[in-house]
């Protein structure tokens, strides 16, 4: 067989030199090209640039499609200009623009630059920010080694794209048009060889890896429409749990990062999903990592004070101290209680109707609309509510204390007296229904009005936080830039129906006016899922034996309303012998132990498993309650992949 292949190998060496007579190529540029012509034996599919040797300086001189995805070439004696080695990537990059496969629509993640210079080449090799520096000896790093992409079909199905995209680049050993048998050297197609628990396990392997392999390479084509699409202003993707809207997102920043200079900023006001929204975007374009910022909004406002010489840093335990000196004075207290005795009601309405959105004066709260807050709050009782939030700053500073709202309207005020020296290139927000109104006018100052500045991602049906805004109130006008996503590519459909079946209101979108699709309406695109609905006495009896009945316990969580309940779990399992990490000292980069968190931790995160245990709540009296209830536990049960278990006591 050894024998047949370096004939074959020879064969085709000898047809790329045919080929390839005609151009006046350096000898070593000859060399290389020869070598791109033999590999098209191992599944590649070169493409030469019809100019090369006289390639223009921001052009690739060879684009290749194989197993390890698109590699656009320059044959270089010098170290290129960064530009030209990132217009050659970006001209590449836009022909790939409408190839799909059977898998989707191709992404730029597919593609990479890689300089190729002479074997004697004593200057910079490796990474840069923009391309792959490697010498002519070192070809078999990208041709052999690396990430396998592509199925053979899709190189072919890319490879003919391009070659119908431009006249610039010419298929070299290959036609179009025909399509070749696809052979692995070393491996006889069709064999005996290949057992059966191999190919099952190859399959069970990639089903596994397939999701993530997926969004990478492939997106639909209304997640790709949006990533390439040119916003002449503010723009925003919704779409129920689960429809890919982070996945857009991050492409997105890697599609701008790649067409400007300076930093792009992430940002949400969750704490733990900026780190976890980087690591994926590691995975999608690790060259641009350095040039994102992935931070939320709170550290964002924090640094940015301290590098302005206006520290404000926010000591929890003062700002507790502030209210709870407020909450213990009963003439203040007693008529609020009065309307809704709930600590935590009150505590929302400061934090999340007064001070988010930085109201200052007690004409504008009288007027302001509280929807999704229950009963209307008569004028007298919000004069009561003021005095409350008055006595409250008075107690802060008493203290000299900042709470978070503080911290963004000073970064805000501060923006206003001194905007940023450099723009960033781009800002994405996720999450964003649970943005407070003064977080959404800071994203909307730091960003600017300009064409593709701001991107705003999110879904009203998972808004956990209470409060609302209008866009326009910060300032933002739409004006139709948007796209809606329908199709859920994380929850297999017994799951998503589960989901869809809870009456979880989007009063967030109710207030934005905008359209809107309800995750009962997602178009589920993996069949199958498994809920469980356990019923009795003994929770964690039964939570236990369902966790070791699970054929792997890597990817689960267990996802509690409070963080009381999660620390509960925590010392059960442990006592039980698994191996737990508490969901906000998780950075998404190992799915090893079982994880155990809150639901508003889990935000925006995705298991194999979920285990939703009964924590008794107290029955909810209020809509308002209801709805958030119904909200919650939609988010908790979307989070949960094959797998979702959902716990209810009976005693
Ligand atoms: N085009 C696609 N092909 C395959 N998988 C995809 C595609 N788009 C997204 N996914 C997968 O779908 C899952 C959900 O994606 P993502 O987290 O971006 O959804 P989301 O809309 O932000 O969800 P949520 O609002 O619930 O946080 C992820 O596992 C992602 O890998």
């Amino acid at each position: 067989m050894t024998g047949t292949f370096h004939h074959r190998q020879e064969r085709l060496r000898r047809e790329a030199e045919a080929e390839l007579r005609d151009r006046l190529l350096p000898t070593w540029q000859h060399r290389v090209l020869q070598r791109f012509a033999v590999e098209h034996g191992s599944g590649w599919y070169p493409l030469l640039n019809q100019f090369a040797p006289h390639t223009p300086a921001n052009r690739p001189d060879a684009v290749l499609v194989g197993p390890q995805g698109v590699l656009v070439v320059l044959l270089r004696d010098a170290e290129p200009e960064w530009e030209d080695a990132r217009a050659a990537f970006v001209w590449t990059a836009e022909l790939l623009a409408g190839a799909s496969t059977e898998a989707g629509a191709v992404t730029e993640a597919v593609a990479r630059a890689v300089v190729v210079h002479p074997a004697d080449h004593r200057g910079r090799k490796g990474h840069s920010g923009e391309h792959l520096a490697i010498t002519e000896a070192e070809l078999d790093r990208v041709l052999r080694h690396g990430e396998r992409l592509l199925e053979p079909a899709e190189a072919l199905s890319i490879a003919r794209h391009l070659d119908c995209r431009t006249f610039d680049l010419t298929p070299i050993m290959w036609h179009p048009r025909r399509i070749p048998q696809q052979r692995t050297p070393g491996r006889a197609t069709g064999s005996a060889l290949f057992e059966v628990p191999d190919l099952r396990r190859e399959r069970v392997d990639r089903a596994l890896e397939r999701p993530f392999r997926d969004w990478r390479i492939f997106l639909d084509d209304t997640q790709l429409g949006a990533v390439r699409r040119r916003y002449s202003g503010p723009a925003r993707i919704t779409g129920p749990a689960g429809t890919g809207k982070s996945v857009l997102a991050l492409h997105r920043l890697a599609y701008l990062a790649r067409r400007t200079t300076g930093k792009l900023l992430f940002t949400t006001h969750l704490r733990t999903l900026p780190q976890i929204a980087a690591e994926q975007f590691r995975s999608l374009a690790p060259h641009l990592v350095q040039r994102i910022e992935f931070t939320h909004l709170h550290a964002w406002a924090r640094d940015f004070l301290d590098q302005r010489g206006r520290a404000a840093d926010v000591d929890e335990q003062q700002v507790e101290q502030a209210f709870e000196a407020v909450w213990q004075r009963a003439e203040l207290t007693d008529p609020l209680r009065g309307f809704r005795n709930s600590r935590s009601y009150w505590k929302d309405e400061i934090n999340r109707v007064i001070k988010g959105r930085g109201i200052s004066a007690l004409e504008t709260y009288q007027h302001v609309p509280r929807k999704g807050r229950g009963r209307p709050l008569p004028a007298e009782l919000r004069a009561r509510v003021w005095q409350f939030y008055c006595e409250y700053e008075r107690e802060l500073s008493a203290r000299g204390a900042f709470d978070h709202n503080d911290v963004l309207m000073r970064a805000l005020s501060e923006l206003d007296r001194r905007p940023l020296p450099r723009q960033y290139a781009a800002v994405v927000v996720d999450e964003v229904q649970d943005l407070t109104l003064i977080g959404l006018r800071l994203v909307h100052a730091i960003s600017g009005d300009g064409p593709d500045q701001l991107l705003l991602v999110g879904d009203g049906q998972q808004q956990v936080y209470p409060g609302g805004w209008r866009l326009s109130e910060a300032g933002i006008s739409l004006q139709g830039r948007g796209e809606i996503l329908r199709r859920n590519y994380r929850n297999r459909a017994a799951i998503l129906q589960q989901a869809g079946e809870l009456d979880a209101i989007n009063r967030f979108d109710d207030l934005d006016g905008g359209p809107t699709v309800a995750l009962r309406s997602a178009l589920p695109v993996l069949r199958g899922g498994n809920v469980v609905h356990w019923q009795g006495e003994d929770q964690e009896e039964a939570l236990i034996a369902a966790l070791r009945e699970l054929d792997e316990d890597t990817d689960t969580a267990i996802l509690t309303r409070t963080n009381g309940a999660a620390q509960h779990w925590e010392k059960v399992l442990r006592e039980a012998g698994f191996t737990v990490r508490a969901l906000d000292r998780w950075n998404g980069r190992t799915s090893g132990p079982i994880h155990i968190g809150t639901v508003h931790r889990a935000k925006g995160t995705e298991f194999r498993a979920v285990f939703l245990p009964d924590e008794r709540a107290r029955s909810h009296e209020h809509r308002d309650e209801v709805e958030a209830a119904n909200r919650h536990r939609l988010v908790a049960r979307t989070r949960a992949r094959d797998h979702l278990w959902i716990g209810t006591l009976t005693r």
